[in-house]
């Protein structure tokens, strides 16, 4: 199943010239972001990067975007977005970035139009917080955590 949503989008002047988020394939579910840089941008290694992407959107109330490195930039040149998953609030209308760091052994030039990371749209849910004061329920995992399950 495949659900579309609306989102508006809007160049700024240095995304000119350059092609909105694409989806490669027909079963793709991130859009590759462009890099909107003037000029090569030199990642040595260990160096990070917020990268413009020349653009703000406007996502529908109860999604988000979630900003995601490309596989193979990361496996090829150890080249991923920092903070991933990106998250893009849907009442965000400053300009979508993309924090990348070359975790690799080489030096990584960006190039303008160079799809840096991927976006995939998603739905989310808000918590309701109920604070309790008293144990909360049980459940056949109860506290344990971080490999308790074995390797
Ligand atoms: O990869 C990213 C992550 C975030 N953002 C933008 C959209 C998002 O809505 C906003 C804030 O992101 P986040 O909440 O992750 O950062 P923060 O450090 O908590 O900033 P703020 O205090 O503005 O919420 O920054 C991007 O453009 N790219
Ligand atoms: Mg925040």
């Amino acid at each position: 199943m495949i659900q579309d949503t609306p989102v508006l989008i809007r160049r700024l002047p240095h995304a000119e010239g350059l092609d909105l988020p694409s989806y490669e394939t027909e079963g793709s579910a991130g859009c590759d972001l462009r890099a909107a840089v003037d000029e090569d941008l030199v990642l040595q290694p260990g160096q990070r990067a917020l990268v413009p992407t020349g653009l703000q959107i406007a996502l529908a109330p109860g999604t988000e975007a979630q900003v995601r490195p490309r596989s193979g930039l990361s496996s090829k040149h150890g080249v991923t977005v920092i903070n991933a998953p990106g998250t893009v609030d849907s009442d965000y209308r400053g300009e979508l970035k993309v924090p990348l760091v070359n975790l690799g052994q080489e030096t990584f030039t960006v190039t303008r139009g160079m799809r840096v990371a991927q976006m995939v749209i998603a739905p989310y849910l808000r918590a309701l917080f109920e604070e309790r004061n008293e144990p909360l329920p049980e459940s056949l995992r109860g506290e344990g955590g971080f490999g308790s399950t074995g390797a």
